[in-house]
């Protein structure tokens, strides 16, 4: 018989428990009989999709059932496109913690005509905050999208969140967009999570402009600010404009394209502007600053750099050309600044927005890979005409119409009431309805078109992540990263009519979030959280009590800790029984190798004649699949290993799938204790900025934490940056103590560096920890 292989791979982070799948598979359908019945009225288009009447959706809003048939109507309407797709721009705005993108946005939304009063985040107000604890600690945590216009263009904007716990969902946003704003706080420059946003645009090669932002404040400085995007990003910053004064004289902006003072009246919402003649004192930098814009576009053109040499300088439009094929080119990022707060800048950054930042049609098209054959590699252009293909972004949950996913539409139209296929999962999904959203309030459309960003209410089965398309012609878009947890804690609901409760929340919130997971452990009764650091936690929950009424106890956060293997071993395991009736036979050779990394879990067989006959083969996967999530050490799950079966035997009658499955679980639990095995723990990189006279009590106190001190430098201010490494288990409750320690004037951030072995003594802590809780 011809040798049989097969591999299979899959993290060993997503083993899930047999209860967490349990709770995965029920279906949470409570929203739909309640919410699904808006009346539409059709009213004509007016831009790039149909719309239904405009809905602000409160909990007094009645809605008859019979009109859904009128969702499934428009599936068939053939559709004209409104705005042309090469007048989309969709985009997000990503800096670090409070430089200003939720003020920013605020503005956006107001100079772009949809909001009439502005919120400011100070007041607790600002639209796009719009979950309730959002507008309590003033930071924005979830994604929420927005479709605005300005110039006969068609925005769609994402806020993304700056706190290093919310990552992922910078990610997301970014897997989507077309083109991003970076907004620096001219007074701190480049900041460290400017930096983690920056490299992780520059995975997905999104193009950029930067906006200098908060030039009004005391400290404020657009060079120093210009310096540290070439110095900490390793960027080529092109600037744009020139800032008319600065701190409190700061009145306006040179703009270098069209050699013009941009000057606002007042700072007032609203305050009007006038274009004038450059300030003399400024006109010799202007000029120094033109020319070294010019110097560097033309190189982007052979006729217009012998003109330029020549002396002819480039018009306008030529100027502005060059600058947007260099942007979406990557040759150099455009560099303006301005004051959200005191509404200067932002109608010129709007602009920017449209003449440099791209379309969908600017980008190469949208790769994919066949469901059915993931080798074969398939290419969607960004047109209605091609055959319909989106991706999930994000899934939220909304008070009144339930679970809504965000998807990202690259090819082809998607009409309410259509059908189409979830690719990954090769399952159908109803389009329910389609929304337009605008941060906490939506609009019915009825048909979405390619470059579009809807809500869609309804879908069943679609995680963040997947594919939707269209059913004749499927196809799987690059999937996302997800990174792996590295905090848990145990929950427990206070009372026992929560338990249900809770566990809906969980999943509700686990579809929304894939950098949150959650288990039970039924060998300690226990339900665990899990998460990207301590804020990410709470978060979760506290949401839990305001949207989902559970009142839940919490533990002491604990370190995600890994399992893995150091050494290739190899074992002969024998399960065999004979108890009354039937027998029990199974007999396996597996070995276990280390493998990179992040590599997660393979299997593979390499049996050869039907030692082991096939059809036992998922008992032995089955059952090795099933002790990956429990190392034998001290219970943590294990990654980075390669299982192979090599030899085995059967018997004629006794053998079964549930007998290789449970020698599966003997010979990993012998063959892991083999291969010398060992507890990872979470390594983070962590960035301290903090006044010199308190630089050694910071330094003390990083290396009592078995810190690794990397590197020192300066910060402008006078203030020290110190970077280290250091294991999360040392990083509980930091903030405190950096706070008392520093009287308050430092600040810190971290992110997962890497994973690595932990010293002895920790292991030996946490087998018996192990032990001690099983035996309780
Ligand atoms: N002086 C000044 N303050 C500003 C400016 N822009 C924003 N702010 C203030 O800076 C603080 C943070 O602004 P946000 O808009 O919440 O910042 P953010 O980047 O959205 O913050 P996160 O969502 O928490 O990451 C708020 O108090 C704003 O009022 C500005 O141009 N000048």
């Amino acid at each position: 018989m011809a040798a049989e292989a097969s591999l299979c791979n899959f993290s060993g982070t997503n083993v899930s428990s047999p209860p967490l799948r349990r709770y995965l598979l029920s279906p949470s359908t409570s929203f739909r009989s309640r919410h699904l019945r808006q009346q539409p009225t059709l009213t004509s288009s007016f831009f790039g999709t149909q719309r239904l009447n405009s809905t602000k959706f409160n909990s007094n809003s009645h809605f008859q059932k019979r009109n859904l048939s009128v969702f499934a109507m428009a599936a068939s309407e053939d559709v004209k496109r409104e705005v042309p797709l090469k007048d989309y721009r969709n985009i997000g705005i990503m800096a670090h913690i409070d430089a200003g993108k939720t003020t920013t946005t605020e503005r956006v939304l107001y100079y772009t005509g949809r909001n009439y009063k502005i919120g400011e985040v100070h007041e607790g107000t600002a639209t796009m905050d719009w979950m309730e604890q959002e507008q309590e600690r003033g930071i924005t945590i979830t994604s929420a999208a927005t479709t605005t216009f300005w110039n006969k263009h068609r925005i769609n904007i994402i806020d993304t969140p700056g706190h290093v716990d919310f990552t992922l969902e910078v990610e997301r946003a970014l897997r989507v967009l077309d083109g991003a704003i970076c907004l620096f706080d001219s007074v701190a420059g480049v900041e460290p999570q400017s930096e983690t946003v920056w490299r992780q645009a520059d995975k997905y090669g999104v193009p950029r402009i930067c906006f200098v932002n908060k030039m009004d404040r005391l400290g404020a400085n657009f060079f120093r600010t210009r310096d540290m995007i070439v110095t900490n990003l390793g960027a080529k910053p092109l600037v744009l404009q020139l800032p008319i004064g600065a701190e409190d004289v700061f009145k306006g902006v040179i703009d270098l394209v069209r050699m013009k003072a941009i000057v606002w009246s007042g700072e007032e919402l609203g305050a009007k502007f006038a274009y004038e003649d450059i300030p003399a004192d400024l006109q010799e930098l202007a000029e120094e600053y033109r020319a070294l814009m010019l110097e560097t576009i033309v190189e982007l053109d052979d006729e217009v750099m012998e003109g330029y040499l020549e002396g002819v300088e480039p018009d306008e439009a030529t100027v502005k050309r060059l600058v947007r094929k260099g942007t979406i080119g990557g040759s150099f990022v455009p560099v303006l600044c301005g004051s959200a707060f005191k509404n200067k800048g932002v109608q010129p950054l709007l602009d920017a927005v449209v003449d440099y930042l791209p379309s969908p049609l600017d980008l190469p098209p949208m790769k994919g890979t066949d469901p059915e054959n993931p080798e074969i590699e398939i290419e969607r252009l960004a047109s209605d005409d091609e055959a319909f293909s989106g991706l999930a972004f994000k899934i939220m949950n909304d008070p009144f119409v339930g679970s809504l996913t965000f998807v990202r539409i690259y090819s082809g139209k998607l009409a309410a009431g259509s059908y189409v296929i979830n690719a990954n999962k090769g399952k159908k999904e109803r389009i329910g309805r389609l929304l337009e959203m605008h941060a906490n309030s939506r609009e019915d459309v009825k048909v979405a078109l390619a470059g579009d960003i809807v809500a869609l209410a309804g879908l069943k089965d679609t995680i963040t992540g997947e594919t939707l398309s269209d059913p004749e012609k499927p196809i799987v878009l690059e999937r996302m990263d997800f990174p792996d947890p590295v905090i848990k804690v145990a929950i427990e609901p206070k009372t026992k009519a929560d338990v249900d409760k809770m566990a809906n929340g969980l999943i509700k919130l686990a579809q929304e979030d894939p950098s949150f997971h959650f288990s039970r452990d039924e060998e300690i009764n226990q339900t665990v959280i899990e998460g990207m650091g301590e804020l990410h936690l709470e978060i979760i929950v506290d949401r839990l009590k305001r949207e989902f009424k559970v009142e839940a106890n919490v533990g002491a956060p604990q370190v995600n800790y890994r399992e893995s293997i150091s050494r290739t071993a190899e074992v002969k395991y024998v399960h065999k029984k004979q108890s009354g009736g039937q027998g029990q036979f199974a007999d396996i050779t597996v070995r276990f190798e280390p493998l990179e990394a992040g590599s997660g879990y393979e299997f593979k067989s390499e049996i050869k004649g039907g030692a082991v006959p096939r059809e036992y083969i998922p008992g032995v996967m089955k059952g090795l699949e099933e002790s990956m999530s429990n190392g034998v050490l001290a219970g943590f799950p294990v990654v980075d290993l390669r299982a192979v079966l090599t030899d085995g035997s059967y018997h004629d009658v006794d053998s079964s799938v549930l007998a290789f499955q449970l020698a599966a679980r003997g010979a990993f639990r012998e063959g892991v204790r083999k291969a010398a095995p060992k507890i990872l723990e979470p390594i983070m990189s962590v960035e301290v900025v903090t006044p010199e006279e308190h630089l050694g009590d910071v330094i003390g106190d990083l290396n009592s934490r078995r810190g690794q001190i990397n590197s020192f430098g300066d910060k402008p201010g006078g203030l020290k940056v110190v970077d280290a490494l250091v294991p999360l288990a040392e990083m509980f409750q930091y903030v405190s103590t950096l706070r008392g320690m520093t009287k308050g004037r430092a600040s810190y951030t971290m992110q997962l560096a890497k994973f690595d072995v932990v010293p002895q003594h920790i292991q030996n802590q946490l087998s018996a920890a192990k032990e001690e809780a099983v035996t309780a």
